[in-house]
């Protein structure tokens, strides 16, 4: 009997996006024989709704950049177009009538996983996807606060870089090469993005 594809879900902020969700995305991908994995910039992050966060096409462009070298990833724009604040259960709503006859994994790193029951009509999601949790330095991984066989949780290498981290580099004139891929690098700034004056609004980008 054939097995149904399994397809991985990549859904965060991606302010910028880094080595460390790459590389957590491409752990799980070959330890769970996953097709693909969609990276899912959110649209409006609601647990972030206090920070600042970069407009949606700068976070989406940088996804698409920093995953256009791998065959197995690719980017979705649902969480961006729906529009209004992001629900992880209307993510994996969209993609399931986009992959009927597939089966979702939704990673998260150690720190999301922990904030989990937090989230939208929680007690729904895990009828819509299999949850993978992955180690995160300065987080621990621990699924004992969830409904048994709803979590899988996998060592990954561990990379202390976070979007924050990145941003207030960026911010205090210090160099993020080595922590995102190169071409963000340069999109940052392109983009003049975490820099102490704002960015443009994506409307006024000129050639
Ligand atoms: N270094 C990392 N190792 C493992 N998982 C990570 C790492 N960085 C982020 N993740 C996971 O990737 C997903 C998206 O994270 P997000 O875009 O919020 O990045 P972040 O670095 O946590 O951002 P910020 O510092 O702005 O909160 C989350 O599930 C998060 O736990
Ligand atoms: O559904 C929710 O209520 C919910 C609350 C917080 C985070 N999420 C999702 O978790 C992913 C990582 O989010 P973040 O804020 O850590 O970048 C991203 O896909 C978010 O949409 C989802």
């Amino acid at each position: 009997m054939s097995r149904r594809r399994r397809i991985g879900v990549m859904g965060g902020t991606f302010d910028p996006i880094h080595h460390g969700h790459l590389v957590a995305a491409s752990e799980v991908q070959a330890q769970f024989g996953l097709e693909q994995v969609i990276f899912v910039p959110t649209g409006q992050p609601w647990q972030k709704s206090h920070e600042l966060v970069s407009p949606a096409e700068d976070r989406y462009l940088m996804t698409v950049v920093a995953t256009a070298s791998n065959p197995r990833f690719s980017v979705s724009r649902v969480d961006i177009d729906r529009g209004g604040p992001t629900y992880t259960i209307d993510t994996l709503g969209d993609l399931r009538a986009e992959f009927p006859d597939a089966e979702l994994y939704f990673i998260t790193g150690a720190d999301a996983l922990e904030q989990i029951l937090s989230w939208h009509r929680i007690e729904e999601l895990f009828d819509l996807a299999h949850f993978i949790g992955v180690t995160r330095p300065g987080y621990s991984l621990n699924g004992a606060h969830l409904p048994q066989g709803t979590v899988s949780l996998v060592e990954i290498p561990a990379l202390a870089i976070s979007s924050t981290g990145c941003r207030s580099r960026v911010n205090a004139g210090l160099p993020v090469w080595y922590l995102v891929p190169d071409g963000i690098v340069q999109y940052i700034t392109k983009r003049g993005l975490y820099r102490p004056e704002p960015a443009a609004p994506a409307a006024e980008w000129g050639p």
